[in-house]
């Protein structure tokens, strides 16, 4: 029976805060320039309300700027672009992020199709995802920078192994595969009218569940040795009436037969804010030359 290694997230993620945190010091030394990151969340959603919290919260510790735009729901989508059009002409602001989903009123491609793109910390503007494409520098969208980061530290190089992406969203499958690609891994991107799904999960020496359904990925779809990454964030309520968060991949059947899993909380979930200040870092490095 193989011995399952728990990828901690969390801890990652925490030095690389630190490391970022030293960074911003020596920046902030070389050029008298502050990093600054602008959050603009629309409405009240609870769970969204908590990550701009802790984007703010984390922003301060690494010694960066913040700046929070909290509008109400109601909020026409012609204000919610004359604000981002505000932030990118303000010199102070270096990474500009507004916090998804947006309410049903607004279109989410219009908003993000008008953020620089120089300052597009989640690197969901079209230039930056074409960039990503062809192989040119980018900002790259943070959750899959963190689980490209999880899967280096895990394995070392990534050349030539079987990874399978399970969702094909723009925020965490497509950019996923791109980088995989990058790493020179075999890439797969599966969805849910992929024909025998778990054959294909099987095939996977690195396997990634970003498809948002708890625990559809089942432990006998799972190459023994294989390094899981489920980036799935999904609350239940357990039979004993408790709300409690899950991933895309049933945890518990997966002991035993991957190599290694990020849990969940604990595992990617952290690496995004770490990511996003790394990317507020690099958007501030090349805006300011
Ligand atoms: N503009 C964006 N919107 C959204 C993004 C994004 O990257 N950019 N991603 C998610 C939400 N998100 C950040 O915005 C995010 C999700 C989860 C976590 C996290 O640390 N999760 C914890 C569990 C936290 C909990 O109890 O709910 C974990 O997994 O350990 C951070 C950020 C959608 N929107």
């Amino acid at each position: 029976m193989i011995e399952t290694r728990l990828i901690d997230g969390k801890a990652f993620a925490e030095t690389l805060r630190a490391r970022i945190a030293s960074d911003v010091t020596a920046f902030h030394a070389a050029t008298g320039v502050k990093p600054g990151l602008a959050v603009v969340l629309v409405g009240e959603d609870p769970a969204s309300s908590v990550y701009v919290r802790n984007k703010g919260r984390q922003t301060l510790e690494a010694g960066m700027a913040s700046f929070e735009h909290k509008l109400p729901a109601e909020t026409s989508q012609d204000e919610v672009l004359a604000l981002i059009a505000t932030l990118n002409a303000d010199s102070s602001v270096h990474g500009i992020l507004v916090q998804l989903p947006l309410p049903g009123h607004i279109d989410a491609q219009a908003v993000l199709a008008t953020i620089d793109p120089a300052k597009d910390v989640d690197g969901f503007h079209v230039v930056n995802a074409g960039r990503l494409a062809v192989g040119l520098e980018a900002l790259v969208p943070c959750t899959p920078l963190g689980c490209v980061m999880l899967l280096k530290d895990t394995l070392g190089s990534l050349a030539g192994l079987e990874a399978v992406v399970v969702g094909r969203s723009n925020i965490v499958g497509k950019p996923l595969a791109q980088l995989l690609l990058r790493e020179d891994c075999t890439v797969t991107i599966a969805h849910s009218r992929t024909r025998d799904l778990p054959g294909v999960c099987r095939r996977a020496d690195i396997l990634i569940g970003a498809v948002g359904r708890p625990e559809m990925i089942r432990g006998d779809w799972i190459k023994p040795g294989a390094t899981v990454i489920d980036v799935g964030i999904n609350r239940i309520t357990g039979a004993d009436g408790k709300n409690r968060l899950v991933g895309d991949v049933a945890f518990e059947e997966a002991q035993g037969i991957a190599g290694a899993i990020t849990p969940v909380p604990g595992g990617v979930g952290p690496m995004t804010i770490a990511c996003l200040l790394a990317n507020t870092l690099t958007a501030a490095r090349r805006l300011v030359g």
